[in-house]
């Protein structure tokens, strides 16, 4: 590599964006001081002169006070942006490169089809990388027969897939979507290849055919939440037998195939998927112990056979490799429809934040399409010279896992016929090995929050230096399958929620924690992206307040905001038209339409109102020791009339009312008060003027919840807003809306 002057990858600082950036972000600024200035004088103003009601104008002043925190927040990412370019051709030779163990997180089979998890492990086994150097572990936290066969008949159909993709240089490396977009491929006529390719397409059904029939005789297939540990290593002979020499003598071809279960008592804390890579990754010191990790769900599919190879393009750079901790992938999706209802592509994530994120010190840890460090993981201790007692407070009692920390990617000399070795790995993968070691609290994924890939980022990864970097290039290098109903994108993303708000009220706060030496400390910048990310759900404050206050007052004719005549109306308006047309620009320039947009501020608008809310509160009542922590997985398993509902555009209500409830209710308080605010204006001439943001307030919010009250009145298909529910919601504004007009009355 040394002799090779070409570097290994390019990064360019995306230039217009950048200046577009700060000068939306100077402009911006000055108009919240404005309006910042003209809230504290008008707030002290009323309390000496009683001529307005003070309290729906400090409820809107702390509204605007934190979403212009959470904005100043969010410039962190627009500072500057990059786009960096891997050159996996001037990689070094293939005896060169360093091995990657892939672990994949299956978690319960109802929801996530075997099917699919299996052609995800297939696909991360037909990467391009040298076969020996390319281990798959399967966690199964389900702990189901019907998974560990189906990795056996994985593994049998990985025998004519890998050699397959190999030989042909396939690009598409997932069965399940090679042979669904065969019909667009490029014609490839070579007699040879169409007959391997009938071959391989013959097993690929069997293979399927196999998995269905185990999976159609238990209707519902039992998870095993009460087991020991079981780890298999997955080969012809079946159990754990002498692959030992056999993997150097018999020419490996495949990749190394693993089946882990860890050990699960309804009784012990298991920590979801933290827990899971946990196990994971001490199981992997055991057996081949690569140096770097690619972690994906079992939803996640490897799309591009050479993302290990553009990964590498960056660990193997001499001057970044010493502090880089991850590659992270975007999470890109091959079931979301074209409109995206529910503005699930987590489109700004992935083309806006990461690569803010990327030109400081690198983007957030994602959950999955990442290929990180294995010492990375290790936490400090690993670069402190210290005796073995230190080591086994930390790492557990294990002298074999101690001994993988020094020891390199060593496949073919573990021997896995010996009986010791594998009691050795099932102390590893059981309940009790963490007791009273860090694991969870300083080495491996951490366990504090759900959400254990942003927690771990901030704590272990960018809080003790490490940088990342992010690689987006335009195939997508990994697909996974997105939430595409209501109900499932509101769970999903309450959780995360709960995650996030859990780290800001903890200790653990973005804004406050870091670590003492200096050399380890983050910039500003980097942190106000943590931060911003962890302070996201309390937009269900000023959204709440937005949505029901002023139509309140609008209602009684109060005005709140000032009048169109006045100066500070420009203020207002300047920072709506500026904060909404910089979302446009977004959007547009990263391939986006007018119709992402209103897609997106709906579901923004939904989010903030249900889950941002629920997830907040969830975390408070953790705090205050009132709940405990749960990860209920996202349904993979796809309904055919709701998928029809979601390709038409068509929302679905169908979710429980706590999620559908609260959305209808502020749709039918801002109908009522639109309505009659504005009779009221006709009727008593003359307060068009003062009235006008209120007015104008209520009709955004109206016209971007068409498809609720469509939903409501118009449709009377399954997926329509229960007649119940919106009885419910009626009953409910009608409440809030007589008993405030009662209360501003006569208080
Ligand atoms: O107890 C558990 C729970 C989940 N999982 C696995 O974790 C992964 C992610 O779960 P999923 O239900 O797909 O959740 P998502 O909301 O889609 O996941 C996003 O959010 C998670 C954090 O909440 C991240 O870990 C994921 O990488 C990210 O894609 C899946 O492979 C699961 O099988 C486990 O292994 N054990
Ligand atoms: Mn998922």
């Amino acid at each position: 590599m040394e002799t090779n002057p070409l570097p290994l990858h390019l990064s360019h600082v995306q230039k217009p964006s950048l200046i577009i950036n700060r000068t939306h972000s100077l402009l911006h600024s000055t108009a919240l001081a404005t309006l910042i200035y003209y809230r504290s004088s008008t707030i002290f103003q009323t309390l000496k002169t009683r001529d307005k009601p003070i309290f729906p104008l400090l409820f809107l002043s702390i509204s605007e006070l934190i979403l212009s925190f959470i904005w100043v927040l969010s410039q962190a990412y627009r500072w500057r942006p990059v786009s960096r370019t891997p050159f996996p051709d001037r990689l070094p030779e293939d005896e060169e490169l360093p091995a990657i163990d892939v672990f994949i997180c299956t978690t319960d089979p109802n929801k996530e089809p075997t099917v699919d998890v299996m052609n995800t492990v297939v696909s991360a086994m037909a990467m391009d990388y040298p076969v020996d150097k390319l281990c798959v572990y399967l966690s199964d936290d389900g702990g189901s027969d019907v998974t560990l066969n189906a990795m056996k008949e994985a593994w049998r159909f990985a025998e004519c897939w890998v050699p397959f993709c190999r030989r042909f240089g396939v690009e598409t490396i997932c069965p399940k979507a090679y042979f669904l977009e065969e019909n667009h491929q490029k014609k490839d006529c070579r007699s040879d290849f169409l007959a391997e390719k009938e071959k391989v397409k013959e097993k690929y059904e069997e293979f399927k055919k196999c998995m269905m029939s185990s999976r159609e005789k238990a209707n519902i297939i039992m998870t095993n939440r009460d087991h020991p540990p079981l780890v298999e290593v997955i080969n012809e002979k079946g159990m754990n037998e002498e692959v030992g020499d056999g993997v150097g003598a018999q020419h490996v071809q495949i990749p190394l195939l693993v089946y882990v279960s860890r050990e699960k008592r309804p009784s012990l804390p298991h920590h979801f998927k933290a827990g899971a890579l946990n196990v994971l990754l001490r199981v992997s010191a055991m057996i081949s112990n690569s140096p770097y990790i690619l972690v994906l769900d079992c939803d996640m599919y490897c799309n591009d056979s050479s993302s290990a190879r553009q990964a590498m393009c960056f660990h193997l750079d001499l001057k970044m490799s010493p502090s880089l901790a991850f590659v992270q992938f975007p999470q890109k999706f091959h079931n979301i429809s074209k409109n995206d209802i529910y503005g699930n592509r987590a489109r700004s994530i992935f083309t806006i934040l990461w690569k803010g994120m990327d030109g400081l010190e690198g983007p957030c840890l994602s959950g999955t399409c990442f290929y990180i460090k294995r010492k990375a993981l290790y936490g400090s201790l690993m670069s402190e010279d210290v005796d073995i007692m230190k080591h086994k407070q930390y790492f557990g009692s294990s002298n074999d896992f101690i001994k993988s920390l020094r020891r390199h990617y060593k496949l073919n000399h573990c021997d896995f016929s010996n009986a010791m070795f594998f009691k050795e790995i099932q102390i590893l993968a059981s309940c009790a090995y963490e007791n009273q070691t860090k694991w969870g609290k300083k080495v491996g994924f951490l366990y504090f929050s759900v959400l254990e890939d942003y927690f771990t980022d901030f704590i272990n990864l960018h809080g003790e230096g490490w940088i990342s970097v992010y690689c987006d290039l335009a195939r997508p290098a990994f697909l996974g399958s997105g939430t595409t109903n209501l109900s499932d994108v509101l769970v999903q993303s309450t959780r995360w929620s709960s995650g996030f708000v859990e780290v800001a009220i903890s200790r653990f706060c973005p804004l406050l924690h870091g670590p003492k030496q200096k050399e380890k400390q983050m910039s500003v910048l980097e942190r106000m992206c943590y931060a911003e990310l962890a302070f996201v759900p309390f937009y269900f404050i000023p959204l709440w307040c937005f949505a029901a206050i002023p139509q309140l007052y609008l209602l009684n004719g109060i005005p709140l905001y000032p009048e169109v005549s006045s100066w500070y109306f420009i203020v207002f308006s300047f920072i709506f038209l500026s904060s909404q047309s910089k979302q446009i620009q977004e959007i547009l320039s990263t391939g986006g339409s007018i119709q992402t947009w209103s897609n997106e501020q709906r579901m923004w608008m939904i989010r903030s109102i249900t889950s941002h809310l629920y997830g907040s509160l969830d975390a408070f009542m953790k705090r205050m020791g009132m709940r405990t922590a749960s990860f209920q997985p996202t349904n993979k398993a796809v309904d055919d009339e709701q998928l029809k509902r979601y390709q038409m555009g068509k929302f679905d209500f169908q979710a429980s009312n706590m999620l559908i409830v609260p959305v209808v209710t502020l749709v039918i308080l801002n109908l009522v008060s639109l309505f009659g605010g504005v009779t009221r204006m006709v009727v008593i001439n003359g307060s068009f003027n003062e009235m006008f943001v209120q007015v104008g307030l209520s009709f955004f919010i109206v016209s971007m919840s068409y498809p609720i009250v469509e939903g409501m009145v118009v449709r009377k298909d399954k997926g329509r807003v229960p007649i119940s529910v919106s009885i419910l919601s009626a009953v409910i504004s009608m409440i809030y809306l007589l008993l405030g007009s009662f209360i501003i009355m006569y208080w």
